[in-house]
């Protein structure tokens, strides 16, 4: 049993969180694996126990469903073990806005979203009274892209951005890190899984170039990691210019544009 905190990951059966839990088992942290796979988190784990001797737990869940998004919420709200939560699990969804069900876009919202959002108000309660912890949320550069023409997804990684940098913003001065990771396109199966043409697939980073980019981002305590941004100062460039807007956002009269 380590005495480094916990690290439950969601979406660990494959890719970036499968990825995730190689690398914190190497430092020495005992897991917590959710995913729907059990058998694959299951050879993942036995083989991470072998060469590290971390501790790790298999967690089958669906966050898509209820009962079992319920399940996993109450493990990360009770288990004060748990310090780090990398909420990674998502998936895509390909083709246009009006050709899209509505049930898959809910489906994508419950998953991208609101299971993101249940395990971050589970955990930043206890991390607050503790004074200490991570929340590391898989976020994606579609969600600061509408042009990328990925309507549903993207908007569900614009919230993923959004409630990472406001939980930033509440919980960063209570001691409580949270971290926004933004990969580009990345070799996991997100996209066979999404339907994705294979003929028509983005330039993609290898995963674990992705997740050790993001650990770096980790250990700078860095709240928006955005891995495939080779110049930082744009980002910081687009902060900024956001930023200059909010002052005159407290205005009780429209812009003169506005005026007919
Ligand atoms: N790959 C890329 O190009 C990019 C990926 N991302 C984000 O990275 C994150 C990880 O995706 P990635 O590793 O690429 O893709 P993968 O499809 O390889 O991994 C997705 C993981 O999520 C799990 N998952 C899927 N649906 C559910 C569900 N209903 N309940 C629980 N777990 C589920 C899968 O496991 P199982 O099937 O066993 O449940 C799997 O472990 C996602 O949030 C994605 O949006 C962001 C930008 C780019
Ligand atoms: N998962 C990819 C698109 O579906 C991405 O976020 O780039």
């Amino acid at each position: 049993m380590s005495d480094q905190p916990t690290v439950l990951i969601t979406g660990a059966s494959s890719g970036i969180g499968a990825a995730y839990a190689d690398r914190f088992a190497r430092r020495g942290q005992d897991l917590v694996l959710v995913a729907r796979d059990e058998v694959r988190m299951e050879a993942l784990a036995s083989k991470l126990r072998a060469q590290t001797g971390v501790s790790i737990d298999v967690v089958k869940a669906d966050l898509t469903q209820a009962a079992d998004l319920a399940a996993v919420s109450k493990r990360v709200r009770e288990d004060d073990r748990i310090g780090v939560l990398i909420n990674n699990a998502g998936a895509g969804l390909s083709g246009v806005f009006v050709e899209q069900s509505s049930i898959a876009q809910q489906n994508l919202v419950a998953l991208n979203v609101a299971a993101v959002l249940e395990l971050a108000n589970a955990i930043a309660p206890r991390l607050v009274q503790a004074g200490s912890g991570a929340i590391v949320n898989i976020g994606s550069v579609v969600g600061l892209a509408p042009e990328f023409g990925l309507t549903t997804y993207g908007a569900t990684k614009a919230f993923v951005l959004f409630l990472s940098q406001g939980l930033a913003f509440e919980l960063g001065p209570k001691g409580v890190y949270v971290q926004a990771v933004l990969p580009s396109g990345t070799r996991t199966e997100i996209w066979d899984r999404s339907g994705a043409d294979p003929a028509n697939l983005p330039s993609l980073m290898e995963v674990a170039d992705l997740v050790d980019a993001a650990m770096v981002g980790f250990d700078r305590r860095e709240p928006v990691t955005i891995p495939p941004l080779q110049d930082a100062g744009l980002w910081e460039a687009f902060q900024g210019a956001r930023q200059v807007m909010l002052p005159g956002f407290a205005t009780t009269v429209p812009a003169d544009r506005y005026r007919g």
